[in-house]
Formats: C-alpha cells, structure tokens, sequence
C-alpha cells in the first residue's frame, strides 16, 4: 500500500449536489483524501460517482456545504485562481476525450491550453521546451514510438495512456478518472491502470478513480469509498475491505 502524508489535499466538509431538475446527486458528503492516496469510488449506476469527481474540478458546482483543496475553499475561485485551480488537476474520461485526427503529440501538447493563448494552441505554436515534455510524458505511458501517429489509429488502452500524458503536461497534483477503463479489454485495462498506479506511486500524484469493476478496485485503491443514491455510505482502507462489503454497495436498495 502507497504511504500517504496525513495531510489532506482534498476535503469535503457537508457538501450537497442538487440539479436543476431537483435530481439529489449528493448528500451531506463528509471525508477527507490524504495527499498522494489512490482512491476508488465504488457505486452502481446513478450513485454520484461522476458528481463527485466532477465537483473536486468545479465542472459541477455544489449546492452546499465547502469544498477546500490544499485548504483552501475553492467554491469562490474565478478567473485566474479557476485556472490555476484546474491547470493542476488533470481528468481522465471513458472515451478519451481525444482529438482522433490529431497526432499523439499534438493530443499531449493539448494538456498545455491552460497554459497558453488559445491561438497559439490551435496553431500549434508549442516551445521546444514543451515538445521535449510532452515526449517525457509519453515516455512515462510507454508510448514514445507512437508520438507521430494519428490518435485514431491506437488502441483504446494506448489512447487512455495518452489521455494520461496529456495530463501529465499539467503537472498534476490531482487525477480525476472518470471509468477511465469501461471500454477497454482486460489487457489494456491492466496498462491503464498500472500506469496510474506507476504515476501515483513514483510521483505523488493524489488518484480518485471512479470503477465499476469491485475486482479492480481492491487490486489498485489504497482506499474505496461507496456511494448509494449520494450518499456516502462506505470508507475502508484496502485492508479492511471485504467482498460482503462490497456486495452490500452494490445491492439495489
Ligand atoms: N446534469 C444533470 N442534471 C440532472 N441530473 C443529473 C445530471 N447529471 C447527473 N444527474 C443525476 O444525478 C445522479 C448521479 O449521477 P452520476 O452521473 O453522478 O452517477 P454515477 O454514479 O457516476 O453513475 P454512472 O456509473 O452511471 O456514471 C443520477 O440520478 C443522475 O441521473
């Protein structure tokens, strides 16, 4: 298991989600992720895993309640502070997100748009310096002999891998994975999510990793939390889990 610095990186502290409709997607959400913890969140279908995920970068914004990265509330971030708040933390979705005409390099180079005048990023206009990062970055995916082929002709397992380079070009102190592994094959599941593990292990990198699958979630998480209709409803270390455990999230009602 990764050793974690007690401090926490991320805490919710009351936190509610109501959308517009007046859907509840979470509910009174209390815990606290110790930096550099891989972290899985379990739940069936329609129990706030996304919501969650998706609050931690404010591509959803909470009803109530505070949420405080490195201590700080980010409810009130604007502008400049947004930016930055979202520059160090990168998202990896089910389907890629990936520009498919795009080359690999040039998908890398696009974690940098934070960074950059957009222009200059529709235009490719990249320093040497930063093409030399994304090819650092592909290295750490294993990917480097395929930095000038079309993202469209890789495998889903290689197209994740550069969805993870192209964070990586955020120097990311946070991944989110949003069932970054829901399409892909057992053997391109395992590089996934081998290369997150690597990731969080070699540098620190605070994981939160929404999965499906209870079998890969006890292999990697150093932690699992269960969500049921927004609610938090399970927080065990690894070692604590059980399948009996896990059964009961699982179950309908
Ligand atoms: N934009 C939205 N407007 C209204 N309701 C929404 C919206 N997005 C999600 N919901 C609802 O909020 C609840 C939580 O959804 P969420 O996508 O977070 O669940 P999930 O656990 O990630 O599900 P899945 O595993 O299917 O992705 C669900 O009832 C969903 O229908």
């Amino acid at each position: 298991m990764q050793a974690t610095s007690t401090k926490p990186i991320i805490a919710f502290h009351h936190v509610n989600k109501i959308y517009a409709n007046g859907t509840v997607g979470l509910k009174d959400i209390n815990f606290e992720i110790p930096r550099g913890q891989f972290l899985v969140v379990v739940g069936l279908s329609g129990a706030g895993k996304s919501t969650l995920l998706r609050t931690i970068n404010r591509m959803h914004e909470i009803s109530s309640g505070e949420i405080r990265i490195d201590n700080e509330p980010i409810s009130d971030y604007k502008g400049r502070a947004l930016r930055q708040l979202r520059c160090h933390i990168g998202m990896i979705f089910q389907n890629f997100n990936l520009v498919n005409r795009a080359s690999v390099e040039r998908n890398v180079l696009s974690g940098l748009v934070g960074y950059y005048p957009t222009w200059k990023c529709v235009l490719g206009l990249f320093s040497a310096a930063d093409k030399q990062r994304a090819i650092q970055a592909l290295k750490r995916v294993s990917l480097t002999p395929k930095i000038f082929t079309r993202a469209d002709e890789l495998s889903g397992g290689q197209q994740q891998r550069v969805a993870i380079a192209r964070t990586l070009m955020q120097d990311p102190k946070i991944i989110l994975a949003d069932e970054p592994v829901a399409s892909l094959d057992p053997r391109t599941t395992k590089d996934v999510m081998d290369t997150l593990q690597r990731l969080n292990r070699e540098d620190d990198i605070t994981v939160i990793v929404n999965l499906h699958s209870v079998a890969l979630a006890r292999q990697y998480a150093d932690r699992i939390i269960g969500l049921r209709a927004g609610e938090l409803v399970y927080d065990q270390p690894i070692a604590n889990v059980t399948t009996a455990d896990l059964d009961r999230i699982y179950q309908a009602n």
